[in-house]
Parts: structure tokens; sequence; C-alpha cells
């Protein structure tokens, strides 16, 4: 399948300030494609070098075969670019807003049926200032669509919103992809990236520290499982660590925790009733992307700020 967006080997620094310190990937046509990593890892600096916004010190952007600096006015009628808040006036309204931005590009998307898409239909006489968080998000995606572009870039897509809100923004971008459109998303949510993503590239320092599905990124990291049981009565570590699926164990005071294959809840289950060890309080949990993002960047956004005071 071609490249929609192809980074080679991106350099940006702002100053004495290295954001992106050689970054490439490849976004295929029909992709969302994820670009994960704590705060300040250079997602927006990267992602604005694609728009054409910002311009590299170094390296090569192929966006639909176009130079997004070079080819900025037709990258605009071509890729879509959420707005971020405040970028609005206040007393515009939705549908005002929709056939302004339309009336930017040479193939527009129907308004009305835009806002219906979006649930924005009964909002079109509201003023941009009158909107709730979660429609204002919506109307930000309406208008990175309303081009109809083949490429749409956003960026940090439900931050402020509620679950409810968040689950239908996820929704609604499924039914983007459905209709033919390349996404590139840019967000520090693990759950978003594993909900939605094809492939991610997590980033951190200005440096893509992995590229793969999120399923695969997870299982690169841990076992598939973790299980936590308290024993009837002590066991020593080898029996469980001898079995193949397990790939490790520790102990919580009383509490064992052993991580393995997919396979290893019933691996383990019954060489402990072998030996007639209860396991109580057994808990199982799925390894996600969150443990692998933990282990690939040294730590999430929280533990970030609580080591950066
Ligand atoms: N215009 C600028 N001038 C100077 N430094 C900048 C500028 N823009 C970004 N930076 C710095 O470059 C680094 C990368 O920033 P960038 O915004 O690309 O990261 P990010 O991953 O998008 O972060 P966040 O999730 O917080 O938005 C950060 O250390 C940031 O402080």
């Amino acid at each position: 399948m071609p490249a929609v967006i192809e980074v080679r080997n991106l350099h940006k620094r702002y100053g004495p300030h290295v954001a992106v310190d050689d970054v490439s990937f490849a976004v295929e046509q029909g992709e969302i494609f994820g670009i994960l990593g704590p705060n300040g890892a250079g997602k927006t600096t990267t992602v604005e070098c694609v728009e054409g916004l910002r311009t590299p010190d170094r390296g090569e952007i192929d966006v639909l075969g176009l130079d997004p600096r070079r080819d900025r006015a037709e990258l605009t009628q071509r890729l879509g670019v959420q707005l971020q808040d405040g970028q609005l006036p206040d007393r515009l309204r939705v549908g005002e807003a929709l056939r302004l931005y339309g009336s930017f590009y040479r193939r527009p998307a129907d308004p009305a049926a835009l806002a219906d898409a979006l649930g924005l239909a009964g909002a079109q006489r509201t003023p941009y200032a009158a909107l709730s968080g979660g429609q204002k998000q919506r109307l930000s995606i309406a208008l990175a669509l309303i081009g109809s572009p083949e490429v749409a870039v956003l960026d940090e897509l439900t931050t402020g919103l509620d679950p409810q809100a968040r689950r239908d923004t996820w929704d609604l971008i499924q039914d983007v992809r459905a209709r033919g459109v390349t996404i590139l998303l840019v967000t520090h949510f693990m759950a978003e990236a594993e909900r939605l993503c094809d492939r991610v590239a997590v980033i951190d320092g200005g440096r893509v520290v992995a590229l793969d599905s999120p399923a695969a990124l997870a299982e690169r990291v841990q076992g598939g499982q973790r299980i936590r049981f308290r024993p009837s009565v002590p066991f020593e570590d080898a029996l469980l660590t001898d079995l193949p699926d397990v790939t490790g164990l520790t102990r919580q005071g009383d509490v064992v925790v052993v991580t393995g294959t997919d396979n290893a809840l019933g691996a383990v289950t019954s060489v402990l009733a072998r030996h007639d060890i209860a396991a109580d309080h057994l808990r199982v949990e799925q390894a996600g992307l969150e443990d692998a993002f933990v282990a690939l960047t040294g730590g999430d956004e929280k533990t970030r700020r609580r080591r950066t005071p």
C-alpha cells in the first residue's frame, strides 16, 4: 500500500533545545496512525512539520506526494487540520463556521450533512462561546473535515472530554476512517491509541522509541497476562518460574504476582492445584499499552511530573 505521509530523519531544534531528534515513520493509506508520547516529547513539533507550519532543520517530509513547505497551498486543500480551542470568534455560529471554512476549499463537504454526522445538527445556530466542551470538540473535528480532506491530523482529540463524549468521539473517528480518510492522531492517552490506532509511533525525547500495532507493543514489553494471588501455603518461586509460559514472578508481601504469556493462567493454576496450593483472591490482568508505554518511555506523564518539579 502506498505511504500517504512519509517522514524521514526529521530534526527540529528551538535554539539550543532539540525538540525532534531524527524521527522517521510512514503512514499508509486508510490507516489511523498514532503518535503517542509524554509531554514535551516532540509530537506537536513533528505534526506541525507534516502540516507545513514549521520548517524542519533537516530531513524530508512527503505528504500525498507534496512537500509541505513548498506545496503548502495545495496541501491545505487536501489535508484537514483540527483547530485549537480559542481559534474561533465567540459569536460565530456553528452553521456559519462550517460555511465559512467550507468556502476556503475546492471540494467542500455539505455543511448540513457534516453537522448531522457530528451530532451538531441541533446546534447550527448556537454561537461558539455557548457550545459545551464536547460540542466545541466536535466542531473542531467538523472543521478539519469540511474540505473533504484525504488526510486529517487530529491533535489531542479528546482532551478535556468526559468518558461518554470521549467514546462518542472515538466512534466518530472510526466512521471518518471508514469513509477513506487517513488519520494522523496525536495523543497522550494510551487507551485512545489502543482503541483507535492501527499502528503507533511512541516518541520520547524527540525520538521514535517504538513503532508497531498497539497489541504488538503491549506484547513486546510484557507477557500477555499478569496474575495476582495469595497462596494458601508458601512455595518456591521455581515451581512457577520453571513453567515455559511464565516470564516473571515477584512478591508483594504475601501476594504473588506472576507475569506470562496468554496461556500463563492455565499453566499456573494447574501446577498450584497439583501441589494442593489454593490461590486466594486470584486476579488476572491483561498487559496493555499502558505497560508498554511506561516501559518504553521510562515513565508516564504523572511519573514524569513527579520527577520534574
Ligand atoms: N516554539 C517553541 N520554542 C521553543 N521551544 C519549544 C517551542 N515549541 C516547543 N518547544 C519545546 O520543544 C519540545 C517539544 O515540544 P512539543 O510541543 O513538540 O512536544 P509534545 O510532545 O507535543 O508535548 P505536549 O504533549 O506537551 O504538547 C518541548 O520541550 C517544548 O518545550
